[in-house]
């Protein structure tokens, strides 16, 4: 596993915006979309491409283009919907997949409610987004089963990272094809495993708070 933490003074000012609790919901999800484009920039540095041949009106050249099939890219509901236009608006040809997870408060256990993926992911290369790494719990999950259903490498990209969820994931997914790229790796969980500094719960500031 490899851990890429983006060190660039766009990434640092939109998200000292985003952390502050007076910014409001359509600010949050315009930061959201912007920070993921600038993330999606660096974690695609390694998308499978190959040579094709092309006409310019002057010539005929060889240029890049994704190899088939293209990247699948799977956004955590809820927050991590809040990431998905950023990411597509950059690779618009990316097929798009959906796991829906949520982490009991109480037990910080990651439960599976919806799942729209296609069932065999063999050889694909997956970028899977979710704003907050905590716990590590729902990314562990997400991740586990993309490898089962066959994809060959995990990128995840995120907005923030809690060092004792990035631990969990470097010892459960040691040894697999898995890169975190994340905007910042905080200091620490709280008692109630929010992440600190952090940005409180991301779904809540994206989309109000769930009922
Ligand atoms: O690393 P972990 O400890 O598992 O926590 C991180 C998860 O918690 C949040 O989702 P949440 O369960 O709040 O669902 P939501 O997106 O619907 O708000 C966040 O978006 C991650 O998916
Ligand atoms: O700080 C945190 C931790 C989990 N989920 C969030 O949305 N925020
Ligand atoms: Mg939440």
């Amino acid at each position: 596993m490899r851990v890429l933490e983006v060190d660039h003074p766009l990434v640092a000012h939109k998200l000292t915006v985003l952390r502050d609790k007076t910014t409001p919901s359509p600010v949050f999800r315009q930061l959201t979309e912007e920070l993921v484009t600038l993330l999606a920039y660096e974690a695609t540095r390694d998308v499978r491409t190959e040579p094709v041949e092309i006409e310019t009106p002057v010539t005929r050249t060889v240029g890049t283009a994704f190899t088939k099939p293209t990247p699948l890219v799977v956004p955590i509901l809820r927050a991590g919907l809040g990431m998905l236009e950023g990411m597509t608006k950059l690779v618009p040809t990316a097929e798009v997949g959906f796991l829906g997870m949520a982490r009991n408060e109480e037990t910080l256990e990651a439960i599976t409610y919806a799942e729209r993926l296609p069932a065999d992911l063999t050889g694909r290369q997956v970028f899977v987004l979710d704003p907050m790494l905590a716990t590590g719990g729902t990314l562990r999950e997400a991740v586990k089963f993309l490898f089962r259903r066959g994809a060959a490498d995990v990128t995840c990209i995120c907005l923030l990272a809690a060092p004792e969820g990035l631990k969990v994931l470097e010892e459960e997914l040691a040894g697999t094809n898995v890169t975190i790229v994340v905007a910042s790796i905080d200091e620490k969980l709280d008692e109630k495993a929010y992440i600190v500094p952090g940005l409180g719960d991301a779904g809540d500031r994206l989309y109000g708070v769930a009922g």
